[in-house]
């Protein structure tokens, strides 16, 4: 899904070389080592990932293999080729007790395979002596070209009259748009900020779409947006449930929102509200 987003909205000033999967496998050393070498990038970008959340539980050592093993490897193909790297990682490594926005540094403790998993990719590329990365933990992606949410909401709402949705999780969507132009943001950070001493921008920041909701609230406006864009699905409920009356394999935590503030010092960038965005991808996916 970020993929795609990524080959529609990086800005023409990149010359820009898209691999899939099966032309770049980021588990296979050799594999990333000769693709490296070909294209000899400034900056290699890592949306791949084993992203099922419940399906990590049930294949934990290829959760661990992509998600923890795969960014190592291209941490120290970025190192040796000097390239930047950026990786995507997620809300999913806290536990959700906070309470209060997320902020870089604190505590992480994953309460599934997923969040554990994508916890030791950003602890491989810490260890792979790169200085030049940014890890950026995002939250709730929807965009096109993947399954997510908002696509789950629109298919449900249309064919079922009631709909089920947890409300004592909370957190933040993201559109896949903003999330590309947030990263474009930082990579032009070095720019402004290198030459100040003591202040490297790169490292780990948080970024979502502004607010925050729970699944129920997201799932609510969803199905008034589908309504408004003269859709007249076959839902006519949508219940607020908690987390245990709808069992899952996986553990999610109940308070994931996290804060912007770093990525706002260091790009001055405006964060617009997960309401806008979906407003927008709707108008986008509708028209
Ligand atoms: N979706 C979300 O809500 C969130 C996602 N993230 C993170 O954002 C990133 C992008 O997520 P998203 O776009 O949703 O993920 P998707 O599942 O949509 O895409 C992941 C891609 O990675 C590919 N892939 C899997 N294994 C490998 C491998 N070994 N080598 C190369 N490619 C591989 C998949 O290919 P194939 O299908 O062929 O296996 C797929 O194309 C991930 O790091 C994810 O953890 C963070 C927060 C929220
Ligand atoms: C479809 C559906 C889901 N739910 C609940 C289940 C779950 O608690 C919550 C979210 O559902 P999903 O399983 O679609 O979302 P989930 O896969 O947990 O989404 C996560 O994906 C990974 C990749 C991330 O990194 C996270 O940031 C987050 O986006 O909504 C309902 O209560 N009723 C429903 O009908």
């Amino acid at each position: 899904m970020l993929g795609t987003m990524f080959r529609q909205r990086m800005p023409s000033i990149y010359d820009m070389h898209a691999c899939d999967h099966d032309a770049l496998d980021i588990t296979n050393a050799e594999q990333v080592g000769e693709v490296v070498l070909r294209l000899r990038p400034q900056v290699i970008v890592n949306c791949a990932a084993f992203a099922r959340v419940d399906a990590c539980e049930t294949s934990r050592d290829l959760a661990f293999l992509v998600n923890g093993e795969g960014p190592g490897i291209l941490a120290r193909a970025a190192r040796e080729a000097g390239a930047v790297l950026v990786h995507i990682s997620t809300d999913y490594v806290f536990d959700g007790c906070k309470k209060q926005p997320y902020v870089e540094d604190d505590d992480t403790a994953p309460l599934s395979v997923y969040g554990l998993s994508k916890l030791r990719g950003e602890q491989a590329i810490r260890e792979s002596g790169l200085e030049r990365y940014f890890i950026v933990r995002t939250s709730w992606l929807y965009g096109p070209g993947g399954g997510n949410f908002v696509e789950t909401i629109i298919r449900l709402a249309q064919e079922r009259e009631e709909l089920r949705i947890v409300a004592d999780q909370i957190g933040c969507p993201t559109y896949t748009r903003d999330l590309v132009l947030a990263i474009y943001r930082l990579l032009d950070a070095p720019r402004r900020l290198d030459p100040v001493p003591g202040k490297s921008p790169y490292g780990t920041y948080h970024f979502s779409d502004d607010g925050q909701c729970s699944w129920f609230e997201f799932a609510e406006v969803i199905v008034a947006l589908l309504r408004q864009h003269g859709s007249e699905p076959a839902v006519k409920r949508i219940l607020p449930i908690r987390t245990e009356d709808y069992p899952l394999p996986a553990a999610r935590p109940s308070w994931s929102v996290l804060s912007k503030a770093k990525y706002r010092q260091v790009t001055g960038a405006r964060v617009s509200h997960w309401r806008e965005s979906l407003k927008d991808y709707f108008e986008a996916r509708f028209t």
